[in-house]
């Protein structure tokens, strides 16, 4: 695990940029008891970010949704970075419903504080599009909440919370690439030297995760095994990202496409297109396409947009792997 700022003074305002992640690998393995079903997956974040400022404010916890889309950092490549234009906002809720807010509430509690806050929220992740915006916000949340409330959690601890909010938040924390087994909470870091570019085809509309799981087990049945990780974990050593593109794979796929049937025009869009490959992201239905460079995507992209598929909304471009969870400003 990475080491994370721990001990920060007072805060008036803390800002946190959190990145989305694509499942470079999905392996779906049996319904358990508790109702998730056993993982085998390859995480990977990539530069589309959510940002999270936190005030102090009046008592219990408020958040505003920002129009605009996260800021792009300071040392962004034009290139291969996405202008700022922002996703919508619709189907965020504002209330305890959000998982950031439940992230504050779950934070407070565990450190006996009462918890008085603003926090205001900018998405550049779509929402329901399977990157986890919400994981994400959630871990932000908890690193935001650590740092204004000076609470220096143990790292470990946080990782609990994390995973007590959600399966794919202690990965928002993480960042980079992970193997994440359990039901994607127990994380074991993959570390290589290549960036990956990729082009994401972002739908007007969003699935359910629980949905798409349950549409799984339906397909499948509910005790099929997790397809193997290896040959994606292989592909990361591998400096030819044509070895990463043959290798993606998603178990939650086919039920992506049998609950929203026009993905399959989106995949075949994106090979056109001329990507080395193409998956449902997580749960999706954002579709992820890898390119061979930065240059690359640019092209696809420009042609997924000419192309005009139905049911895309927006065509953008992401790098990864990029760093977790980080604060980038403590007034
Ligand atoms: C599809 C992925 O994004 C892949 O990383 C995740 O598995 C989903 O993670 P998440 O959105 O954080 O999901 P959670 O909030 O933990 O669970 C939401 C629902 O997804 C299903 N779920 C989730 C994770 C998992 N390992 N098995 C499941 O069956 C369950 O129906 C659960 O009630
Ligand atoms: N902070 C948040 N940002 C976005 N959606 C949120 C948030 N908090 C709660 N939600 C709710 O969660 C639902 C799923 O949103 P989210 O963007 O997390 O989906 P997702 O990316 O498909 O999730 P995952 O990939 O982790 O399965 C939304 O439709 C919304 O109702």
């Amino acid at each position: 695990m990475e080491e994370y700022p721990l001990t920060v003074p007072s805060r008036s305002a803390v800002r946190v940029r959190v990145p989305a992640k694509i499942n470079l690998h999905l392996g779906v393995g049996p319904l358990r008891d508790d109702k998730f079903h056993d993982l085998a997956t390859v995480f990977h974040a990539v530069s589309l970010h959510d940002e999270l400022t936190l005030e102090p404010g009046p008592p219990g916890v408020r958040l505003i949704l920002d129009a605009a889309a996260a800021e792009p950092p300071a040392d962004r490549n034009p290139v291969d970075d996405n202008p700022v234009d922002g996703v919508s906002t619709d189907g965020v809720p504002t209330d305890e419903r959000n998982l950031a807010v439940r992230a504050l509430h779950a934070l407070a509690a565990a450190a006996k504080v009462e918890p008085a806050v603003t926090v205001r929220l900018r998405k550049g992740i779509p929402v329901a599009g399977g990157m986890a915006g919400g994981s994400a916000d959630a871990a932000a949340a908890l690193l935001a909440g650590d740092a204004l409330w000076n609470l220096a959690t143990p790292i470990e601890r946080l990782h609990a919370l994390a995973a007590g909010l959600g399966s794919d938040v202690p990965f928002a924390l993480h960042g980079g690439d992970a193997l994440g087994t359990g039901r994607g909470e127990r994380l074991a870091p993959l570390s290589h030297p290549y960036r990956r570019h990729w082009v994401l085809a972002v739908a007007g509309e969003g699935l359910s995760t629980p949905a798409v799981y349950a549409e799984t087990d339906r397909l499948r049945g509910a005790d099929a095994s997790a397809s193997d990780p290896t040959a994606v974990v292989k592909a990361l050593d591998d400096p030819d990202p044509t070895a990463l593109a043959e290798a993606l794979c998603n178990d939650l796929q086919a039920a992506a496409l049998s609950l929203r049937p026009e993905l399959a025009d989106v995949l075949a869009a994106g090979r056109t297109a001329g990507a080395l490959g193409g998956i449902v992201s997580g749960s999706g239905p954002t579709c992820a396409f890898l390119a061979a460079d930065a240059a690359h995507a640019e092209r696809i992209a420009q042609q997924l947009r000419n192309a005009a598929v139905p049911g895309v909304s927006a065509v953008l471009i992401a790098h990864g792997p990029v760093e977790g969870a980080r604060l980038t400003v403590e007034d």
